[in-house]
């Protein structure tokens, strides 16, 4: 039996379809064989974070502000100052350092320290064993040839197929890729990345600072379960990623004979298939998803579903076309595995069936409806639900569709249609704003997309999109072309997809806040690894205004400041129309300034590499170039590094930390403050429209900043972590119900999927 017979895997969740929450749907496949992709579906959750643990890195404000530090000391010298290790050979002198244990903290339910209590944790003293045999490997390894090391890696290779167990072979293969780092890279794996990937090997969810290297750290477990020859996957948040770190490690696997494949959205079947053929596959989750469906669409057209040959890395290779691209689901590493295995799990990945005899029908009703939609007036010929946010028509609403001029296909829609095609146009007009909730781009293919923007981290969700019919009658509120839904024929959850690996892993920069979900959904404990340099990060008190116009005063202030003394200043933003309000105030001062609005994902990476340089003044929605490295020169650390300014709470603490993130990488130093006012949205969330009300009309008539309030927004933020986290708990207890009864009744909860 395979996995997806068993139910293995029934602890995903998914959801009862909310139309305003978008789906990842796809564009069309490579293939013209494949069916068409299609509806929208999830977006990505606002995140929980059951319950708060301290802050990994000691902060030294200026301006003190109260943290507890639950970090150990500093123990272990840094293996080499960045820039040394570049040097291949470099390393050579360094000697193997020893671990300290109590740097490392794993996170489960309780924060706990891993050398808690006194008592050496049995974990870290077997980890720290396997290290110090690494350790001792190097200074035989350093001396041999290229092509030696080439050998030990494939001997490693035959032990693995002949069934060695990986754990016995781990020593060995980390020292030969830590030495491969050296040689080809110049980067010698320090000692908490080799920590690090000892736990990604054990299916832990590593959090490591930004900047820590994590894409480093992947080729350990990587090259390691590549060994049995079932393919390791590395799945991250985009096509761009995904190529950037897979080109930058490839000579370490070449080094080791280790093949790496990438897979990118426009590439064929053929392609895809070589790619997954290779020892290493990089792609998105995304990617990963679509192909999985595929596969099994393709099976069961072969009658073949109930073989083998999915989700457990059996057979199924071939050159081929009619043959699966994928040779199973044997070990993923998941990168940013905060937003791909939290905020992500219950987008939907969709493929529609292709036909749709009445679609000019169908376009032509949005059109119709949306072009009406300014003209319904609330109350009058319409009511909203205030606890379901539904909209709906009241009888002379009603009498009012009935009485408009109709197209002749118009007219042929059933009437309830028509009320419900006016309903959501009207919602869609009065809802939905450009450059808010959506921004219009020119689209591969030459037309005009709605892309959306993602609320919660300002990002453009590529691929996603609205449910039941938003989507579309977005399209049609801005007068491009409609992309009229097609119908399921499979769909999986991107939690879903996961939990079909054999064994997963990830890595983020913050996952610890949300360790309990991780653990109770993915069964993968996160492990706090410490910096392998000490953070210099300072956090400047929280500011608190009465409204939003004199907190972005008050920011604009202090960019003039810091902008004078040279130091370059980071501003992040949750909206693009808050990236773009700040802009215009700097403009207005005169300070010239970068303004990211996430269009475009490479030139975003480039914009935030150089993000650190001199009088740079940078204005990004927060995930804005996530990922990319943030260098300063040395006259910049002379300066006192980057400045980051936070300008709201998001509803998640840990997105608000990726973009503090951004500054005091690798000990670099760097500031950051927090800005918040009175009417932010947080508070209306966390603290109910009532309170939030209040404290905005009492900010109304605020002269001065309330800074000792930001206690109040930390505890909305709290609430609001809790109440997501409870609801997916909900949905996930659902659809776990919902495969159970499908598997009961003989049906395959992918393909027989309801729409
Ligand atoms: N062992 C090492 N030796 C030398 N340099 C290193 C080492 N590990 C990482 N680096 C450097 O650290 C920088 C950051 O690495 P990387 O981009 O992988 O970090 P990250 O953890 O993925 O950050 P983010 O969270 O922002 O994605 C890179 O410039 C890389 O060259």
């Amino acid at each position: 039996m395979t996995d997806q017979d068993t139910g293995r895997n029934d602890a995903r969740s998914s959801r009862q379809p909310d139309p305003t929450d978008p789906v990842d749907t796809q564009s069309e496949p490579p293939t013209g064989s494949r069916n068409t992709i299609v509806e929208p579906v999830s977006a990505p959750e606002p995140v929980s974070e059951p319950e708060q643990v301290a802050e990994p890195e000691p902060i030294a404000a200026p301006e003190p502000v109260e943290r507890k530090v639950v970090q150990a000391t500093e123990i272990i010298p840094a293996d080499k100052p960045r820039g040394d290790a570049g040097t291949p050979g470099g390393a050579s002198s360094t000697p193997p350092a020893t671990v300290a244990p109590e740097r490392f903290q794993s996170v489960g339910t309780k924060s706990m320290s891993i050398f808690s209590g006194g008592g050496f944790h049995p974990k870290m003293v077997r980890w720290k064993r396997m290290l110090t045999e690494i350790n001792e490997l190097e200074p035989t390894l350093q001396p041999e040839s290229d092509n030696d090391l080439r050998k030990r890696s494939l001997a490693l290779r035959y032990r693995a197929m002949a069934g060695e167990k990986l754990a016995k072979l781990l020593p060995e293969a980390y020292a030969l890729v830590r030495e491969a780092g050296r040689r080809t890279l110049g980067m010698r794996h320090y000692d908490v990345q080799m920590i690090g990937g000892i736990s990604l090997f054990e299916s832990h969810i590593a959090e490591m600072q930004t900047g820590e290297g994590k894409t480093l750290t992947a080729t350990l477990p990587l090259y390691l379960h590549s060994l049995v020859g079932k393919g390791a996957h590395l799945a991250t948040v985009n096509d761009y990623l995904a190529k950037r770190d897979a080109e930058w490690m490839t000579p370490i696997y070449n080094l080791l004979g280790v093949s790496v494949g990438i897979i990118q959205t426009p590439d064929d079947q053929g392609s895809r298939r070589k790619s997954y053929g290779s020892a290493v596959t990089y792609g998105t989750a995304k990617e990963f998803g679509f192909d999985f469906l595929r596969d099994r669409l393709l099976l069961r057209a072969q009658n073949r579903i109930q073989t083998e040959m999915l989700g457990d890395g059996g057979g199924g290779f071939s050159d081929s076309g009619d043959k699966p691209v994928m040779r199973g689901m044997h070990f993923c590493l998941v990168d940013e595995a905060d937003s791909i295995l939290i905020d992500e799990a219950r987008t939907p990945l969709i493929i529609g069936s292709l036909e749709d005899t009445v679609r000019d029908q169908i376009v032509e009703t949005y059109r119709w409806a949306s072009e009406h939609a300014p003209e319904y007036e609330l109350d009058d010929h319409f009511t909203i639900d205030d606890d379901t946010k539904q909209y709906e028509l009241t009888a002379r609403g009603r009498q009012k569709v009935r009485a408009l001029p109709k197209s002749n296909l118009v007219r042929t829609m059933g009437l309830v249609d028509l009320y419900e095609y006016t309903e959501r146009a009207v919602k869609v007009f009065r809802e939905f704003l450009l450059d808010r909730q959506y921004v219009v781009r020119p689209g591969d293919k030459g037309v005009d997309e709605i892309v959306i923007v993602d609320e919660f981290t300002g990002r453009l969700a590529e691929g996603r999109k609205w449910r039941d019919g938003i989507h579309q009658a977005i399209e049609a509120k801005e007068n491009i072309e409609i992309s009229v839904p097609t119908g399921q024929a499979a769909r999986i959850t991107v939690q879903d997809l996961f939990l079909r690996y054999n064994h997963l892993a990830g890595m983020t920069g913050t996952a610890a806040t949300s360790a309990r979900e991780l653990k109770r959904i993915y069964r993968t404990p996160v492990l706090r690894v410490p910096t392998n340099r000490p953070p210099k990060r300072k956090r400047l008190a929280d500011r608190v205004f009465g409204s939003i116009d004199a907190k972005f005063q008050a920011i604009v202030d202090e960019v003039k400041t810091i902008h004078e003394t040279g130091r370059p200043v980071l501003i992040g933003t949750r909206s693009i129309d808050k990236s773009e309000l700040l802009s215009r105030m700097l403009q207005a001062i005169g300070i010239e300034h970068q303004i990211l609005n996430a269009n475009n994902v490479a030139m975003e990476a480039e914009i935030v590499a150089d993000a650190g340089q001199h009088g740079r003044v940078t204005v990004a929605t927060n995930m804005a170039g996530r990922g990319t490295d943030i260098k300063l020169t040395d006259q910049i650390v002379e300066l006192g590094g980057m400045h980051v300014i936070c300008t709201e709470l998001h509803d998640a603490a840990r997105i608000d930390r990726q973009l503090i993130g951004r500054c005091g990488r690798q000990g670099d130093p760097g500031s950051y403050r927090q800005y918040l006012s009175l009417d932010d949205d947080i508070l209306k969330g966390g603290l109910g429209p009532d309170k939030a009300e209040k404290l905005k009309a009492r900010g109304e008539s605020l002269t001065d900043s309330v800074d000792s309030y930001a206690k109040l927004f930390r505890r909305a933020q709290r609430k609001v972590e809790k109440k997501h986290f409870r609801d997916r708990m909900v949905l996930l207890h659902h659809e776990k119900e919902r495969k159970k009864m499908q598997r009961e009744i003989g049906q395959d909860p992918y393909l027989d999927t309801p729409d």
